[in-house]
Protein backbone atom coordinates (compact mmCIF):
# COMPACT_ATOMS: atom_id res chain seq x y z
CA UNK A 1 0.00 0.00 0.00
CA UNK A 2 1.66 3.29 -0.66
CA UNK A 3 0.34 6.13 1.66
CA UNK A 4 0.02 9.35 -0.22
CA UNK A 5 0.86 12.30 1.71
CA UNK A 6 -0.58 14.13 -1.01
CA UNK A 7 -3.31 16.96 -0.35
CA UNK A 8 -4.67 18.00 -3.51
CA UNK A 9 -6.88 15.49 -5.63
CA UNK A 10 -5.12 16.70 -8.61
CA UNK A 11 -1.20 15.99 -8.14
CA UNK A 12 -2.96 12.37 -6.69
CA UNK A 13 -4.19 12.07 -10.15
CA UNK A 14 -0.65 13.06 -11.93
CA UNK A 15 0.75 10.51 -9.34
CA UNK A 16 -1.36 7.51 -10.72
CA UNK A 17 -0.75 8.41 -14.32
CA UNK A 18 2.99 7.94 -13.25
CA UNK A 19 2.53 5.13 -11.97
CA UNK A 20 0.24 3.66 -14.63
CA UNK A 21 3.24 4.72 -17.26
CA UNK A 22 5.81 3.80 -15.34
CA UNK A 23 4.42 0.27 -15.29
CA UNK A 24 2.64 -0.17 -18.25
CA UNK A 25 -0.35 -1.14 -16.47
CA UNK A 26 -3.54 0.10 -14.77
CA UNK A 27 -3.51 1.91 -11.56
CA UNK A 28 -6.13 2.44 -8.92
CA UNK A 29 -5.97 5.72 -7.03
CA UNK A 30 -8.29 5.75 -3.43
CA UNK A 31 -8.61 9.33 -2.74
CA UNK A 32 -11.06 9.96 0.39
CA UNK A 33 -12.00 13.50 1.24
CA UNK A 34 -14.70 14.86 3.56
CA UNK A 35 -18.18 16.01 2.08
CA UNK A 36 -21.19 18.13 3.01
CA UNK A 37 -23.78 15.53 4.93
CA UNK A 38 -25.85 14.12 2.01
CA UNK A 39 -28.80 10.85 2.85
CA UNK A 40 -27.16 7.51 1.78
CA UNK A 41 -30.13 6.62 0.28
CA UNK A 42 -30.19 10.02 -1.98
CA UNK A 43 -26.65 8.64 -2.56
CA UNK A 44 -27.52 5.52 -3.62
CA UNK A 45 -30.61 7.09 -5.77
CA UNK A 46 -28.40 9.29 -7.73
CA UNK A 47 -25.72 6.50 -8.89
CA UNK A 48 -28.26 4.46 -10.89
CA UNK A 49 -26.54 4.91 -14.18
CA UNK A 50 -22.81 3.71 -12.65
CA UNK A 51 -21.77 0.68 -14.93
CA UNK A 52 -21.65 -2.58 -12.01
CA UNK A 53 -24.20 -1.47 -9.75
CA UNK A 54 -24.76 -0.37 -6.41
CA UNK A 55 -24.29 -1.25 -3.27
CA UNK A 56 -26.26 -0.11 0.38
CA UNK A 57 -25.03 -1.09 4.01
CA UNK A 58 -26.22 0.14 7.41
CA UNK A 59 -25.26 -1.20 10.43
CA UNK A 60 -27.71 -2.17 13.23
CA UNK A 61 -26.00 0.11 15.50
CA UNK A 62 -26.90 3.08 13.07
CA UNK A 63 -23.16 4.13 13.47
CA UNK A 64 -22.08 3.16 10.23
CA UNK A 65 -23.52 3.44 6.51
CA UNK A 66 -21.95 3.36 3.13
CA UNK A 67 -23.66 3.52 -0.06
CA UNK A 68 -21.49 3.11 -3.64
CA UNK A 69 -22.25 3.45 -7.25
CA UNK A 70 -20.06 1.94 -9.89
CA UNK A 71 -17.43 -0.72 -9.67
CA UNK A 72 -13.96 0.19 -9.42
CA UNK A 73 -12.57 -3.23 -9.47
CA UNK A 74 -14.14 -7.05 -8.85
CA UNK A 75 -12.75 -9.97 -6.98
CA UNK A 76 -14.17 -12.85 -7.19
CA UNK A 77 -13.30 -16.63 -6.37
CA UNK A 78 -14.77 -19.98 -5.81
CA UNK A 79 -15.05 -23.74 -4.96
CA UNK A 80 -13.83 -24.80 -1.79
CA UNK A 81 -10.90 -22.57 -0.97
CA UNK A 82 -12.92 -19.09 -1.99
CA UNK A 83 -12.28 -17.43 0.83
CA UNK A 84 -8.52 -17.30 1.27
CA UNK A 85 -8.47 -16.85 -3.15
CA UNK A 86 -10.07 -13.56 -1.65
CA UNK A 87 -8.25 -12.91 0.66
CA UNK A 88 -5.35 -12.98 -1.29
CA UNK A 89 -6.37 -10.88 -4.40
CA UNK A 90 -7.53 -8.32 -2.21
CA UNK A 91 -4.40 -8.02 -0.13
CA UNK A 92 -2.43 -7.74 -3.40
CA UNK A 93 -4.90 -5.26 -4.58
CA UNK A 94 -4.69 -3.01 -1.22
CA UNK A 95 -0.71 -3.32 -2.05
CA UNK A 96 -0.50 -2.15 -5.37
CA UNK A 97 -3.19 0.95 -4.74
CA UNK A 98 -2.44 4.30 -4.30
CA UNK A 99 -4.37 5.36 -1.35
CA UNK A 100 -4.85 9.02 0.26
CA UNK A 101 -6.51 8.73 3.08
CA UNK A 102 -5.33 11.02 6.07
CA UNK A 103 -8.09 10.27 8.66
CA UNK A 104 -8.41 6.29 7.68
CA UNK A 105 -12.08 6.08 9.53
CA UNK A 106 -13.23 2.97 9.54
CA UNK A 107 -15.46 1.83 6.05
CA UNK A 108 -13.62 4.36 4.21
CA UNK A 109 -10.73 4.55 1.44
CA UNK A 110 -10.84 1.41 -0.91
CA UNK A 111 -13.18 -1.07 0.62
CA UNK A 112 -14.35 -4.38 -0.65
CA UNK A 113 -17.87 -5.39 -0.58
CA UNK A 114 -19.96 -8.53 -1.51
CA UNK A 115 -20.65 -11.57 -0.30
CA UNK A 116 -20.85 -15.26 -0.87
CA UNK A 117 -23.22 -18.27 -1.78
CA UNK A 118 -24.54 -20.04 0.72
CA UNK A 119 -23.20 -23.75 -0.27
CA UNK A 120 -20.99 -23.45 -3.48
CA UNK A 121 -21.07 -27.01 -4.10
CA UNK A 122 -25.09 -26.67 -4.70
CA UNK A 123 -25.72 -26.20 -8.36
CA UNK A 124 -27.08 -22.76 -9.37
CA UNK A 125 -29.79 -22.25 -10.99
CA UNK A 126 -31.20 -19.33 -13.47
CA UNK A 127 -32.45 -17.19 -9.96
CA UNK A 128 -29.03 -16.56 -9.46
CA UNK A 129 -27.16 -16.73 -12.55
CA UNK A 130 -25.96 -13.11 -12.40
CA UNK A 131 -24.30 -14.16 -8.95
CA UNK A 132 -20.84 -15.73 -8.66
CA UNK A 133 -20.15 -17.87 -5.99
CA UNK A 134 -18.45 -15.10 -4.35
CA UNK A 135 -17.82 -11.29 -5.24
CA UNK A 136 -16.15 -8.63 -3.09
CA UNK A 137 -16.72 -4.60 -5.47
CA UNK A 138 -14.21 -2.04 -4.59
CA UNK A 139 -17.38 1.02 -5.76
CA UNK A 140 -15.69 3.55 -7.99
CA UNK A 141 -17.50 5.93 -5.45
CA UNK A 142 -18.07 5.41 -1.45
CA UNK A 143 -20.08 7.55 0.38
CA UNK A 144 -19.38 6.41 3.84
CA UNK A 145 -21.50 8.00 7.14
CA UNK A 146 -19.61 7.58 10.36
CA UNK A 147 -20.42 8.50 13.49
CA UNK A 148 -22.52 10.63 11.74
CA UNK A 149 -19.01 12.22 9.51
CA UNK A 150 -19.79 12.18 5.46
CA UNK A 151 -16.47 11.05 3.81
CA UNK A 152 -16.63 10.19 -0.18
CA UNK A 153 -13.92 8.11 -1.19
CA UNK A 154 -13.52 7.92 -5.08
CA UNK A 155 -11.43 4.85 -6.41
CA UNK A 156 -10.04 5.28 -9.51
CA UNK A 157 -8.73 3.27 -12.31
CA UNK A 158 -6.16 4.66 -14.15
CA UNK A 159 -4.81 3.78 -17.32
CA UNK A 160 -1.54 4.57 -18.80
CA UNK A 161 -2.39 6.70 -21.76
CA UNK A 162 -5.25 8.48 -19.60
CA UNK A 163 -4.55 12.39 -19.41
CA UNK A 164 -4.79 13.66 -15.41
CA UNK A 165 -7.27 16.76 -16.67
CA UNK A 166 -9.87 14.46 -18.28
CA UNK A 167 -9.73 12.03 -15.03
CA UNK A 168 -10.41 15.41 -12.99
CA UNK A 169 -13.04 16.35 -15.17
CA UNK A 170 -14.80 13.05 -15.26
CA UNK A 171 -14.50 12.92 -10.97
CA UNK A 172 -16.17 16.40 -10.70
CA UNK A 173 -19.05 15.82 -13.26
CA UNK A 174 -19.67 12.06 -11.20
CA UNK A 175 -19.65 13.55 -7.42
CA UNK A 176 -21.60 16.67 -8.54
CA UNK A 177 -23.75 14.24 -9.92
CA UNK A 178 -23.96 11.49 -6.81
CA UNK A 179 -24.07 14.24 -4.29
CA UNK A 180 -26.84 16.26 -5.35
CA UNK A 181 -30.17 16.55 -4.04
CA UNK A 182 -33.03 14.20 -5.32
CA UNK A 183 -36.73 12.81 -4.74
CA UNK A 184 -36.60 9.39 -4.62
CA UNK A 185 -39.13 7.32 -6.72
CA UNK A 186 -42.05 5.49 -5.63
CA UNK A 187 -41.70 2.45 -3.81
CA UNK A 188 -43.04 -1.10 -5.60
CA UNK A 189 -46.28 -2.66 -5.20
CA UNK A 190 -47.31 -5.94 -5.52
CA UNK A 191 -49.36 -7.13 -7.34
CA UNK A 192 -49.48 -11.05 -6.91
CA UNK A 193 -47.54 -13.30 -4.88
CA UNK A 194 -47.18 -17.42 -4.37
CA UNK A 195 -45.32 -19.43 -2.11
CA UNK A 196 -42.85 -21.92 -4.03
CA UNK A 197 -44.36 -25.67 -2.81
CA UNK A 198 -45.38 -25.17 0.44
CA UNK A 199 -47.13 -28.22 1.08
CA UNK A 200 -43.55 -29.61 -0.24
CA UNK A 201 -41.78 -27.82 2.39
CA UNK A 202 -43.77 -28.92 5.35
CA UNK A 203 -43.21 -32.69 4.14
CA UNK A 204 -39.23 -31.94 3.96
CA UNK A 205 -39.72 -30.28 7.70
CA UNK A 206 -41.05 -33.75 8.79
CA UNK A 207 -38.37 -36.03 6.93
CA UNK A 208 -35.65 -33.44 8.51
CA UNK A 209 -37.28 -34.38 12.18
CA UNK A 210 -37.53 -37.90 11.13
CA UNK A 211 -33.13 -37.75 10.09
CA UNK A 212 -32.67 -35.92 13.36
CA UNK A 213 -34.62 -38.69 15.44
CA UNK A 214 -31.75 -41.30 13.83
CA UNK A 215 -29.41 -39.66 15.41
CA UNK A 216 -27.56 -38.33 12.10
CA UNK A 217 -27.81 -34.53 13.10
CA UNK A 218 -29.20 -32.47 15.93
CA UNK A 219 -30.77 -29.49 13.79
CA UNK A 220 -30.91 -28.17 10.36
CA UNK A 221 -32.51 -25.11 9.03
CA UNK A 222 -34.70 -25.40 6.01
CA UNK A 223 -35.75 -22.23 4.06
CA UNK A 224 -38.26 -22.02 1.21
CA UNK A 225 -39.19 -18.95 -1.34
CA UNK A 226 -41.99 -16.84 -1.63
CA UNK A 227 -42.31 -15.15 -5.48
CA UNK A 228 -43.74 -11.95 -5.97
CA UNK A 229 -45.09 -9.93 -8.99
CA UNK A 230 -44.60 -5.81 -9.13
CA UNK A 231 -47.27 -4.47 -11.17
CA UNK A 232 -44.06 -2.63 -12.98
CA UNK A 233 -40.05 -2.16 -12.56
CA UNK A 234 -39.30 -2.28 -8.68
CA UNK A 235 -37.40 0.84 -7.66
CA UNK A 236 -34.63 -0.38 -5.26
CA UNK A 237 -33.56 3.32 -3.46
CA UNK A 238 -37.45 3.58 -1.71
CA UNK A 239 -36.81 0.49 -0.56
CA UNK A 240 -33.92 1.19 1.07
CA UNK A 241 -35.20 4.22 2.83
CA UNK A 242 -38.42 2.27 3.84
CA UNK A 243 -35.88 -0.49 5.65
CA UNK A 244 -33.83 1.72 7.00
CA UNK A 245 -37.05 3.28 8.85
CA UNK A 246 -38.65 0.30 10.15
CA UNK A 247 -36.00 -1.97 10.72
CA UNK A 248 -34.08 -0.46 13.76
CA UNK A 249 -31.59 -3.30 15.15
CA UNK A 250 -31.35 -4.61 11.92
CA UNK A 251 -28.64 -4.46 9.01
CA UNK A 252 -29.84 -2.63 5.72
CA UNK A 253 -28.01 -4.26 2.83
CA UNK A 254 -28.13 -4.30 -0.58
CA UNK A 255 -25.74 -5.89 -3.72
CA UNK A 256 -26.74 -4.46 -7.21
CA UNK A 257 -25.18 -6.78 -9.75
CA UNK A 258 -26.26 -5.11 -12.97
CA UNK A 259 -30.33 -5.45 -13.19
CA UNK A 260 -30.22 -7.38 -10.28
CA UNK A 261 -30.55 -6.89 -6.58
CA UNK A 262 -30.46 -8.46 -3.17
CA UNK A 263 -31.40 -6.80 -0.44
CA UNK A 264 -32.46 -6.70 2.84
CA UNK A 265 -32.85 -6.20 6.59
CA UNK A 266 -31.21 -8.81 8.88
CA UNK A 267 -30.99 -8.69 12.70
CA UNK A 268 -27.69 -10.92 12.29
CA UNK A 269 -24.46 -10.13 12.62
CA UNK A 270 -21.81 -13.09 11.54
CA UNK A 271 -18.66 -10.64 13.01
CA UNK A 272 -17.73 -7.30 13.11
CA UNK A 273 -13.95 -6.42 13.26
CA UNK A 274 -12.86 -3.23 14.44
CA UNK A 275 -8.98 -2.47 16.16
CA UNK A 276 -8.14 -6.24 16.67
CA UNK A 277 -12.07 -6.60 18.22
CA UNK A 278 -14.52 -8.86 17.84
CA UNK A 279 -17.97 -9.54 17.85
CA UNK A 280 -20.30 -12.06 16.60
CA UNK A 281 -23.83 -12.88 17.28
CA UNK A 282 -25.92 -15.52 18.39
CA UNK A 283 -29.23 -15.52 17.07
CA UNK A 284 -31.78 -18.50 16.86
CA UNK A 285 -35.01 -19.07 18.28
CA UNK A 286 -37.97 -17.19 17.62
CA UNK A 287 -41.26 -15.67 18.54
CA UNK A 288 -43.97 -13.28 17.34
CA UNK A 289 -44.23 -9.73 18.90
CA UNK A 290 -47.10 -9.38 21.03
CA UNK A 291 -49.81 -6.58 20.14
CA UNK A 292 -49.86 -5.40 23.85
CA UNK A 293 -47.08 -5.00 26.23
CA UNK A 294 -48.35 -7.35 28.40
CA UNK A 295 -48.86 -10.05 25.87
CA UNK A 296 -45.46 -9.08 24.34
CA UNK A 297 -43.64 -9.86 27.64
CA UNK A 298 -45.45 -12.93 28.15
CA UNK A 299 -44.71 -13.99 25.01
CA UNK A 300 -40.82 -12.51 25.14
CA UNK A 301 -40.47 -14.56 28.75
CA UNK A 302 -42.07 -17.55 27.25
CA UNK A 303 -39.82 -17.76 24.50
CA UNK A 304 -36.49 -17.13 27.19
CA UNK A 305 -37.73 -20.69 28.85
CA UNK A 306 -38.90 -22.89 25.84
CA UNK A 307 -36.97 -26.00 25.40
CA UNK A 308 -37.36 -26.20 21.89
CA UNK A 309 -36.13 -22.72 21.47
CA UNK A 310 -33.47 -23.06 23.46
CA UNK A 311 -32.13 -25.58 21.96
CA UNK A 312 -31.91 -24.28 18.47
CA UNK A 313 -30.52 -21.30 20.69
CA UNK A 314 -27.75 -23.22 22.20
CA UNK A 315 -26.22 -25.22 18.80
CA UNK A 316 -25.35 -22.11 17.50
CA UNK A 317 -23.52 -20.81 20.98
CA UNK A 318 -21.55 -24.05 21.00
CA UNK A 319 -20.26 -23.55 17.56
CA UNK A 320 -19.51 -20.10 17.59
CA UNK A 321 -17.65 -19.88 20.94
CA UNK A 322 -15.85 -22.62 19.50
CA UNK A 323 -14.82 -21.21 16.18
CA UNK A 324 -13.90 -17.98 17.84
CA UNK A 325 -11.58 -19.49 20.54
CA UNK A 326 -9.60 -21.29 17.88
CA UNK A 327 -8.36 -18.01 16.64
CA UNK A 328 -8.80 -15.18 19.66
CA UNK A 329 -8.42 -14.54 23.31
CA UNK A 330 -10.22 -13.40 25.91
CA UNK A 331 -13.48 -14.57 24.62
CA UNK A 332 -16.73 -13.72 26.35
CA UNK A 333 -19.83 -15.60 26.05
CA UNK A 334 -22.90 -14.64 28.50
CA UNK A 335 -24.32 -17.99 30.05
CA UNK A 336 -27.91 -17.33 29.30
CA UNK A 337 -29.55 -15.41 26.06
CA UNK A 338 -31.54 -12.29 25.74
CA UNK A 339 -34.17 -11.25 23.76
CA UNK A 340 -33.66 -9.13 20.69
CA UNK A 341 -36.51 -7.51 19.73
CA UNK A 342 -37.23 -6.89 15.82
CA UNK A 343 -40.57 -5.37 14.67
CA UNK A 344 -42.09 -8.39 13.69
CA UNK A 345 -40.37 -11.01 15.62
CA UNK A 346 -38.41 -11.39 18.30
CA UNK A 347 -35.60 -14.05 19.03
CA UNK A 348 -33.12 -15.44 21.16
CA UNK A 349 -29.70 -13.36 21.35
CA UNK A 350 -26.41 -14.36 22.91
CA UNK A 351 -23.29 -11.63 22.21
CA UNK A 352 -19.79 -13.30 21.62
CA UNK A 353 -16.83 -10.61 22.46
CA UNK A 354 -13.11 -11.31 21.57
CA UNK A 355 -10.01 -10.48 20.78
CA UNK A 356 -8.21 -11.64 17.22
CA UNK A 357 -4.71 -13.03 17.44
CA UNK A 358 -1.96 -11.64 15.75
CA UNK A 359 -2.19 -12.74 12.00
CA UNK A 360 -5.98 -13.37 11.73
CA UNK A 361 -8.06 -11.28 9.54
CA UNK A 362 -11.91 -10.85 9.05
CA UNK A 363 -12.36 -13.55 6.13
CA UNK A 364 -10.22 -16.18 8.14
CA UNK A 365 -13.07 -15.81 10.90
CA UNK A 366 -16.06 -15.42 8.07
CA UNK A 367 -14.59 -18.77 6.80
CA UNK A 368 -14.77 -20.54 10.30
CA UNK A 369 -17.98 -19.47 11.03
CA UNK A 370 -20.16 -19.75 7.60
CA UNK A 371 -22.45 -21.65 8.07
CA UNK A 372 -22.99 -21.33 11.78
CA UNK A 373 -25.83 -23.54 12.90
CA UNK A 374 -28.24 -20.72 12.43
CA UNK A 375 -28.45 -21.49 8.66
CA UNK A 376 -26.72 -24.59 8.33
CA UNK A 377 -27.45 -27.02 11.17
CA UNK A 378 -25.32 -29.01 13.52
CA UNK A 379 -23.19 -30.75 12.74
CA UNK A 380 -22.49 -28.28 9.79
CA UNK A 381 -21.02 -31.47 7.30
CA UNK A 382 -24.04 -32.95 7.55
CA UNK A 383 -26.85 -30.44 7.28
CA UNK A 384 -25.50 -29.09 4.97
CA UNK A 385 -25.52 -32.30 2.69
CA UNK A 386 -29.10 -32.60 3.87
CA UNK A 387 -30.10 -29.04 2.54
CA UNK A 388 -27.94 -29.88 -0.56
CA UNK A 389 -29.94 -33.13 -1.70
CA UNK A 390 -33.56 -32.22 -0.06
CA UNK A 391 -34.12 -28.71 0.05
CA UNK A 392 -35.51 -27.55 -3.50
CA UNK A 393 -34.70 -23.92 -3.12
CA UNK A 394 -31.70 -22.45 -4.51
CA UNK A 395 -30.21 -20.22 -1.95
CA UNK A 396 -27.83 -18.60 -3.90
CA UNK A 397 -26.43 -15.77 -1.10
CA UNK A 398 -29.53 -16.07 1.18
CA UNK A 399 -28.42 -17.07 4.14
CA UNK A 400 -24.53 -15.98 3.40
CA UNK A 401 -22.34 -13.26 4.29
CA UNK A 402 -22.39 -10.39 2.87
CA UNK A 403 -20.52 -7.21 3.73
CA UNK A 404 -17.58 -5.22 4.07
CA UNK A 405 -13.44 -5.11 4.62
CA UNK A 406 -11.04 -1.77 4.64
CA UNK A 407 -7.50 -1.76 3.96
CA UNK A 408 -6.85 -1.32 7.79
CA UNK A 409 -8.12 -4.65 9.01
CA UNK A 410 -11.68 -3.52 10.06
CA UNK A 411 -15.01 -4.60 8.74
CA UNK A 412 -18.00 -6.70 9.27
CA UNK A 413 -20.43 -9.29 8.07
CA UNK A 414 -23.63 -10.53 8.62
CA UNK A 415 -25.76 -12.83 7.69
CA UNK A 416 -28.10 -12.24 4.51
CA UNK A 417 -31.69 -13.21 5.66
CA UNK A 418 -34.92 -11.00 5.59
CA UNK A 419 -34.20 -10.90 2.20
CA UNK A 420 -35.47 -10.50 -1.32
CA UNK A 421 -33.94 -10.82 -5.01
CA UNK A 422 -35.05 -7.99 -6.88
CA UNK A 423 -35.28 -8.89 -10.71
CA UNK A 424 -36.70 -6.04 -13.16
CA UNK A 425 -40.73 -6.73 -12.24
CA UNK A 426 -40.59 -9.11 -9.70
CA UNK A 427 -38.68 -10.69 -6.56
CA UNK A 428 -38.04 -14.10 -4.27
CA UNK A 429 -37.66 -13.74 -1.07
CA UNK A 430 -36.47 -16.03 1.23
CA UNK A 431 -37.19 -17.36 4.70
CA UNK A 432 -35.73 -20.25 6.81
CA UNK A 433 -35.82 -21.74 10.35
CA UNK A 434 -33.84 -24.59 12.43
CA UNK A 435 -35.18 -27.62 12.77
CA UNK A 436 -34.77 -29.35 15.88
CA UNK A 437 -35.61 -32.98 17.71
CA UNK A 438 -39.30 -31.92 18.12
CA UNK A 439 -40.24 -29.39 15.64
CA UNK A 440 -43.80 -28.92 14.37
CA UNK A 441 -43.95 -28.56 10.28
CA UNK A 442 -47.22 -26.23 10.90
CA UNK A 443 -45.39 -23.75 13.65
CA UNK A 444 -42.25 -23.75 11.31
CA UNK A 445 -44.16 -22.63 8.38
CA UNK A 446 -46.06 -20.33 10.50
CA UNK A 447 -42.54 -19.15 11.63
CA UNK A 448 -41.51 -18.58 8.27
CA UNK A 449 -44.41 -16.68 7.31
CA UNK A 450 -43.56 -14.05 9.80
CA UNK A 451 -40.29 -13.55 8.68
CA UNK A 452 -41.20 -12.76 5.11
CA UNK A 453 -42.93 -10.09 6.60
CA UNK A 454 -40.45 -7.46 7.47
CA UNK A 455 -39.54 -7.44 3.49
CA UNK A 456 -42.80 -8.18 1.99
CA UNK A 457 -44.39 -5.29 3.51
CA UNK A 458 -41.58 -3.03 2.11
CA UNK A 459 -42.16 -4.31 -0.76
CA UNK A 460 -45.79 -2.60 -0.97
CA UNK A 461 -46.88 -6.54 -0.38
CA UNK A 462 -48.51 -6.08 2.81
CA UNK A 463 -50.43 -3.23 5.57
C1 LIG B 1 -33.08 -18.78 8.72
C2 LIG B 1 -33.58 -17.63 9.19
O1 LIG B 1 -33.40 -17.22 10.48
C3 LIG B 1 -32.66 -17.98 11.41
C4 LIG B 1 -33.51 -18.95 12.12
C5 LIG B 1 -34.10 -18.65 13.34
C6 LIG B 1 -35.02 -19.64 14.00
O2 LIG B 1 -35.35 -20.68 13.41
O3 LIG B 1 -35.47 -19.41 15.12
C7 LIG B 1 -33.85 -17.43 13.96
C8 LIG B 1 -32.91 -16.57 13.45
C9 LIG B 1 -32.01 -17.01 12.38
O4 LIG B 1 -30.96 -17.70 12.96
C10 LIG B 1 -34.31 -16.68 8.29
O5 LIG B 1 -34.76 -15.66 8.77
O6 LIG B 1 -34.44 -16.97 7.10
MG1 LIG C 1 -36.82 -21.28 14.92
Amino acid sequence: MIQTELKELGLAVEEAVTAARSKQDSQLLSFTEPVPAIDPVSFFANGFSFDGGRIFWGNAAGSLMLAGAGEARALTASGNNRFEQMESKWKKMIQEAIIHNPQRKPGTGPIAFGGFSFDPAKPVTSLWESFPDSKLRIPAYLLTVVNGKHYLTSNIVVDQDDRSADIEQRMEQDRRLLLSSVTLPEGPFVSSKSEVEPLAWKQLVREATETIKQGETEKIVLARELRVQFSDKANVAPVLKALTASQTNSYIFAFENEEDCFLGATPERLVKVEDKKLLSTCLAGTAPRGTTEAEDNRIGQQLLTDEKNRSEHQFVVEMIKKAVSACCEQVRVPDEPVLYPLKNLQHLYTPVEAVLHEGYTILDIVKRLHPTPALGGLPSEESVAFIREHEHLDRGWYGAPIGWLDAYQNGEFAVAIRSALIQDDHASLFAGCGVVRDSNPEEEYLETNIKFTPMLSVLGGQS
